[in-house]
């Protein structure tokens, strides 16, 4: 049982981008975020992406064991070094993800995690939502919307991630709860880094085009970017959420341009996705602060500056960290399953109506 009041909770994020496991620290009591506490980054080794790429897609066999045994033994070795917490949030690995089809699966488990770490832990935070009709993600709006309040915004804002895959929380803070009707709309916007990294990966041998160099020196190719947005995908209502892979295709669209041209087309892609959602959030945001590596991406953030009326900040310009937003959304999640609160509702995923998904593993007395 966990004490009342606010409490220390330890959240922790494995995404899309494969490269490690962000953990942090938050003091919240399921509502209100008083304070943000340490935290740390574990990455993968190339020999752990390796096994956990080849899990992607797996709905079962032995890939998948051996991608959760990686899962499992960075948290174990990353979470075991915070001292006084009172509970974890594990997000674990997405590996598949088809809401409308045969669900949502993110590997490890919270069991032995808890068992392990000697605490409770929250955990398998999206089937609840996806068998209740939901998207399943994304997930941080519920987070999105107290940060909105943390920052003192008087006004409607939205955040936006930019990890392997884009997504968008339109707040508007005025609600009390972010499950009332009006209070937030979020959505996956599209591709974000993951294409360009892909391209940077195949032609040069590089993770990523480090500030958008690359991207900065190239034409965009307006024909190859009209013809993306063309995709189904943008003219689907939110909310919506994609799987990591779903635009696979799109780097064969550039496989004629040069290095530069195709990081810039591609960067254009991204930027683009998010303009486009855009015009399904309620009223222009006042200001859109933005999450996730890619505010890291010079070019990136300039391409979206100049697509949109609304001023573009990294989120460390309100004072909170780009890098670790997501782990603290999964600490903060996991207080509210266990106080009983939602932590989706039908404007953020879909489901038929709010609902608090996740499972809580305590650990083994004696
Ligand atoms: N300095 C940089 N310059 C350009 N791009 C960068 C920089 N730093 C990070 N990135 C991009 O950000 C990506 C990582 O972003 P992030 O850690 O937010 O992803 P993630 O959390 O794994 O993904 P998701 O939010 O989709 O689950 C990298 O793969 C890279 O493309
Ligand atoms: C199924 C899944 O893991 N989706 C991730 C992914 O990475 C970004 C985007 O796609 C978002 O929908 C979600 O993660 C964030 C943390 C979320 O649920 O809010």
């Amino acid at each position: 049982m966990l004490k009342a009041g606010a409490v220390k909770a330890l959240g922790a994020m494995s995404g899309t981008s494969l490269d490690g496991v962000d953990a942090a620290v938050i003091e919240t009591d399921g509502t209100e975020i008083l304070s943000f506490g340490e935290a740390a980054f574990r990455p993968y080794t190339t020999e752990e992406t390796a096994i956990l790429r080849a899990a992607l897609g797996k709905w079962q066999g032995d890939a998948l064991v051996a991608a959760a045994e990686v899962v499992e033994t960075a948290h174990c070795e990353i979470l075991e070094g915070f001292a006084d917490v009172d509970l974890i949030g594990f997000h674990g690995q997405t590996v598949a993800h088809e809401p409308r089809g045969r669900g949502t699966l993110q590997i490890g488990d919270g069991g032995l995690l808890a068992a392990a770490l000697e605490k409770p832990v929250v955990w398998d935070f999206r089937s609840a939502d996806v068998k209740l009709g939901g998207e399943g993600a994304p997930l941080a709006p519920f987070y999105h919307f107290a940060l909105a309040k943390f920052i003192g915004a008087t006004e409607p804002v939205a955040f936006l991630n930019l990890g392997g895959v884009g997504n968008i929380t339109w707040v508007d803070p005025d609600y009390d709860e972010p499950e009332e009707e009006g209070a937030l709309l979020s959505f996956d916007t599209g591709p974000a880094n993951a294409p360009v990294n892909d391209l940077m990966t195949a032609r040069l041998g590089l993770s990523h085009d480090e500030d958008g160099a690359l991207a900065a020196q190239g034409n965009v190719d307006d024909d190859i970017v009209a013809n993306f947005l063309e995709h189904r995908y943008f003219y689907r209502l939110p909310p919506k959420s994609l799987d990591r892979d779903q635009f696979k295709g799109l780097s064969d669209a550039v496989a004629d341009l040069s290095d530069a041209d195709a990081a810039a087309t591609l960067t254009a892609c991204s930027v683009m996705a998010v303009v486009q959602g855009l015009q399904y959030c309620p009223t222009e945001p006042t200001k859109m602060l933005v999450c996730g590596g890619g505010r890291k991406n010079a070019t990136l953030m300039k391409m979206l500056q100049a697509a949109m009326d609304c001023e573009v900040l990294p989120v460390e310009d309100v004072g909170l960290d780009g890098d670790m937003l997501e782990a603290q959304a999964f600490a903060y999640l996991a207080v509210r399953v266990a106080r009983g609160l939602p932590t989706s509702c039908p404007s953020t995923t879909g489901v038929k109506a709010a609902v608090g998904g996740g499972t809580v593993s305590t650990p083994p007395k004696g």
